[in-house]
């Protein structure tokens, strides 16, 4: 038996009907037994369904805003989809079922799993506009729920997946119909033990790739971007960027982790622990050679930078004239969990504690709240993390040059510094 090829195309691949007549093109011409395609939400569509959840608690939120995301894809699909198709009624009743669902209220309090239930919408809907429009010209295949598939913990919008779970599921559900035929799944989604919703983190469809492609113990996963591969630096904010024809797991993992955002940072771990490889390719040029990322033997470690928008530097200071301990460090840590914050740079002086966290709603008035009577805490926000992988002094000070770092960090391989843009 052949092994399943795992495709995942995201958002910007899917962003107009021209896109979506590109993405049959490059399936039509590479489909083959077992193929499974993971989409992710059209466009946008995930930051205006954000938009709505803050419009809802802010109390502003009116029956436009929706039908501005339905119009987008319902324009979309007047373009590709004869007048008569049935997926003018899918779109109608899942529009339905989102505006019932946003009916209910929501509060600070509900706010995570709220959202898992309303942003999933993004994924159901171009996963039904991608399968009928396959079906439509030609390639019939089967739509999946990922909810079926993909299980989940309850920590809603920063879930952990449960592997054994899934790949059971997954063999169940997936076996025999991708025997027959290809199959056209949700990104980013899961549900958890009640069958409720949840989401994987933003940009997870990359990961939901990852975890399809370990748990079917896949042959290939192959992610299409609007890029010709992976990139020593985004090519959209540097002049002159080299691309990687091969890139070792470990490199491909810590670029992501820093910030890289070209591929999702839980992407490489299941992929690295089966030896799948992970094909990163453009699909403006499919034929294209892209970046294979694999188990390399003697990685080149050539200078790469990333950059992570939209961080927060907070500083927790003593105020009793003590020093700063393992309890101090504890007790910051302990509330960061509970606010499910992720570090992204971490400094310890003798009187404080600084960390550089991502821009999060409500987070920072919650940590401060939490922690403002044990310690004096002060912040900044809007900031830019940049990191240097494998640095080199030239490119550090180029980086530097006409910047003031609030906070900078240097280790023999990686030079970290955030400053105000
Ligand atoms: N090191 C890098 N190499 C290539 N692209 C990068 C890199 N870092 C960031 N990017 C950005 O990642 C983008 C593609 O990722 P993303 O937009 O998340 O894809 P999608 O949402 O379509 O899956 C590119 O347009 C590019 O600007
Ligand atoms: N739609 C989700 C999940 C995702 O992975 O999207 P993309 O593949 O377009 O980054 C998001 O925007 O976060």
């Amino acid at each position: 038996m052949s092994k399943t090829i795992v495709f995942k195309f995201g958002g910007a691949s899917v962003k107009d009907a021209k896109s979506i007549e590109n993405l049959f093109n490059i399936l039509f011409n590479r489909l083959r037994n077992r193929t499974l395609i993971v989409i992710s939400a059209m466009g946008k569509t995930t930051n205006g369904l954000e938009e709505i959840l803050r419009l809802k608690l802010n109390g502003d939120l009116t029956s436009s805003n929706s039908a501005k995301i339905k119009d987008f894809h319902l324009g979309i699909c007047r373009e590709i989809f004869p007048p008569e198709s049935m997926i003018f009624s899918i779109i109608e009743n899942l529009f339905m079922q989102m505006d019932r669902d946003l009916d209910k209220p929501l509060t600070q309090e509900n706010y995570d799993a709220y959202y898992d239930q309303i942003v999933s919408y993004g994924e159901l809907l171009s996963s039904r506009i991608l399968q009928e429009y396959l079906c439509f010209k030609g390639i019939f295949c089967i739509w999946q729920d990922a909810r079926e598939i993909i299980s989940t913990n309850s920590n809603y919008r920063f879930v952990e997946v449960d592997w054994d779970k899934t790949k059971n599921l997954c063999l169940k559900h997936l076996g025999s119909k991708l025997e027959q035929y290809p199959v056209v799944t949700q990104g980013f989604i899961g549900a958890d033990p009640k069958g409720k919703t949840t989401t994987l983190g933003r940009e997870g469809s990359d990961f939901t790739a990852a975890i399809l492609a370990f748990c079917l113990n896949a042959q290939s996963v192959t992610i299409w971007k609007d890029v010709d591969g992976v990139r020593n630096a985004d090519p959209k904010r540097f002049p002159d960027t080299v691309k990687f024809e091969e890139l070792d797991y470990r490199e491909a993992a810590e670029l992501a982790f820093y910030g890289a955002s070209v591929i999702h940072p839980k992407t490489i771990k299941p992929l690295a622990n089966l030896s799948i490889p992970l094909y990163v390719k453009s699909f403006l040029s499919p034929e294209a050679v892209g970046t294979k990322i694999c188990q390399v033997s003697e990685p080149m470690h050539i200078p790469c930078t990333v950059v992570k928008d939209n961080q927060i530097l907070v500083s927790f200071r003593v105020t009793d004239f003590t020093f700063i301990a393992e309890s101090h460090i504890h007790r910051v840590y302990e509330v960061l969990k509970k606010l499910k914050l992720k570090v992204n740079m971490l400094q310890v002086s003798a009187i404080s504690i600084s960390i550089v966290i991502d821009m999060e709603m409500f987070a920072l008035d919650q940590l401060i709240s939490t922690l403002q009577n044990d310690f004096s805490v002060k912040y900044n926000d809007a900031l830019q993390l940049i990191t240097v992988k494998n640095q080199n002094a030239d490119l550090v000070e180029a980086l530097l040059k006409g910047k003031e770092a609030l906070l900078e960090q240097v280790t023999r391989s990686t030079f970290q510094f955030v400053h105000k843009p």
